[in-house]
């Protein structure tokens, strides 16, 4: 598991461990880390040549300690300093002293333009705001792709929001990013994750004193601790039985998937309800499901998954499945019939498009604050909030978050949002709280988009659903806590 913390956590921390050591020595610890991933990524350092972007804070401390050290091995290093009166001094002279040479915005695009590597130490966890002035300047130059090396990020890509994941303004697109401590929320969530490139963590001691984090990114072992385990003595309504309500004439599919997927999450029954025709196509491909008319109807089940492709005229069966005290996951159109507060265990699965219906504001909106729309629905509804995209974010009420780390573009196609909903309501009837229940669905969803992908590239919902026994095998398999699961390690 990865904790993501908050810039004042971090401060905290550092200021505690900061009293036990040396000055400079907590820098130190960084720098090193930061330097080994450098030269990982150079076709060999001596002869390198390397750009050190350097704001004024500590995070151009570190691109300047950095650039020195590179520099003493060899490296060209070049450095731009945003703010040459307010440079870090002992970075900068570390810097000089090495042989660094000093260019002057005037010639930083030449000097991007061949640069083997750039360091991006403009800001770091202070930077608040997006960049400005001659920061933004040279982030758009990078934007545009006008270096051809790696541009590794020093803890976070600068500009980006540290601890919501927004990009308020001009800021760097990393290719690389090398961060201290702990995880920030900017690592994680989108749209500033996605410009951090690949991250790389940096352990400078600061774990003892960091609380348990707020925001967590499952792993392999975490999820494969949360699958439910039938045991020996299981029997088929012991595992827990689900109810589906979804599907339509006009999207039968969406039936036949939501099934699916409930049957994959480990439900010991499935009850499908809905009408007749649409439950004939469901009993002809899952002829284990049990199908009824409606939830009133339908037998008795332990959660409820209501709403992929119900369309319209369904109210009352909503009505009926979200009334019956159960847990229950709240999808598509489902979401267009939610009580005031729920009272019970409560998921919802919209996508950017159906929170912002919801919450009554723009897409674009959604999309540009993802972590924070999940948890204002979270705590409106009451109920945990799992938003579908790029990153999946899913918010608990009390504040926990989960930052899905497996997704990928596959998933994008129609569908998919079916296959995680009968899988998300069959992980609750088997006893998992929504925020587990969630957060581990989206897990095995997005590792069997992937392996889809790996298999057709273009992967339909069907294909994605076929990838999801072996992915839960495989999750199961994983035993202890730090095990590398083959999946993730492809
Ligand atoms: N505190 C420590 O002991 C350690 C800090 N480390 C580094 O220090 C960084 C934090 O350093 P600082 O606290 O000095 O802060 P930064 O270097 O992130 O930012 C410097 C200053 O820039 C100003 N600023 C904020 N937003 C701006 C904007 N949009 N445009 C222009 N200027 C803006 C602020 O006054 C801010 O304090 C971390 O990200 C990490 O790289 C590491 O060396 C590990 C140890
Ligand atoms: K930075």
């Amino acid at each position: 598991m990865i904790g993501v913390h908050t810039v004042e956590e971090i401060r905290a921390a550092e200021d505690a461990l900061m009293a036990r050591l040396p000055d400079g020595a907590l820098m130190q610890r960084a720098v090193a880390g930061l330097v080994t991933v450098c030269a990982g990524l150079l076709d060999g350092v001596y002869g390198a040549r390397v750009v050190v972007l350097a704001g004024a804070g500590n995070n151009g401390g570190d691109a300047l300690w950095a650039g020195a050290r590179l520099a003493r091995r060899g490296a060209h290093a070049d450095a731009v300093l945003l703010n040459p009166d307010k440079a870090h001094a002992e970075g900068l002279a570390a810097f000089r002293a090495a042989g660094g040479r000093l260019v002057d915005l005037g010639a930083a695009a030449g000097a991007l333009a061949a640069a083997d590597l750039v360091l991006d130490g403009i800001l770091g966890i202070g930077g608040r705001g997006g960049l400005r002035g001659d920061a933004a300047e040279l982030a758009a130059l990078l934007r545009a792709g006008r270096t051809a090396g790696a541009v590794v990020a020093v803890d976070l890509s600068s500009g980006v929001d540290p601890d919501t994941g927004e990009t308020p303004g001009e800021h760097v697109v990393a290719d690389h990013t090398v961060t201290f401590g702990t995880g920030k929320t900017a690592l994680v969530v989108d749209p500033a994750a996605t410009v951090a490139g690949v991250v790389h963590h940096v352990d400078i001691g600061l774990g003892p004193y960091l609380p348990s984090p707020e925001l967590t990114v499952l792993d392999d072992a975490d999820v494969a601790t949360l699958l439910p385990d039938p045991g020996r003595e299981s029997d088929k309504y012991s595992r827990g039985v689900v109810g589906v309500l979804a599907g339509s004439a006009q999207f039968p599919g969406a039936a036949v998937l939501a099934v699916g997927g409930a049957l994959h999450g480990g439900a010991g029954m499935v009850r499908y309800a809905g009408p007749d025709a649409v439950a004939v196509e469901v009993r002809q491909r899952w002829p284990e499901a049990i199908a009824g008319p409606s939830p009133d109807v339908v037998g008795r089940v332990q959660a409820w998954t209501v709403g992929s492709g119900l369309g319209d005229g369904r109210e009352d069966d909503v009505r009926a499945a979200l009334g019956a005290g159960l847990p229950v996951l709240v999808d598509a159109d489902g979401l267009r019939g939610l009580p005031e507060r729920f009272a019970g265990p409560a998921l919802l699965t919209p996508h950017a498009g159906e929170l912002a219906r919801l919450l009554g504001v723009e897409r674009a909106e959604v999309e540009a604050r993802r972590l924070h729309h999940a948890r204002a629905a979270a705590t409106r509804w009451n109920a945990v909030v799992l938003l579908k995209g790029s990153t999946t974010v899913v918010a608990a009420p009390d504040g926990r978050v989960r930052v899905n780390p497996t997704g990928t573009s596959a998933l994008a196609a129609a569908g998919t949002g079916d296959v995680l909903a009968g899988l998300a309501g069959s992980l609750l009837a088997g006893g998992l709280s929504p925020l587990d229940a969630g957060s581990v669905a989206a897990y095995a969803h997005g590792l069997a988009g992937q392996r889809a992908a790996a298999g057709s590239g273009y992967p339909s919902a069907a294909d994605v659903l076929a990838a999801l026994p072996g992915v839960l095998r495989s999750l199961r398999g994983v035993v202890g806590a730090g095990a590398v699961h083959p999946l993730t390690a492809e």
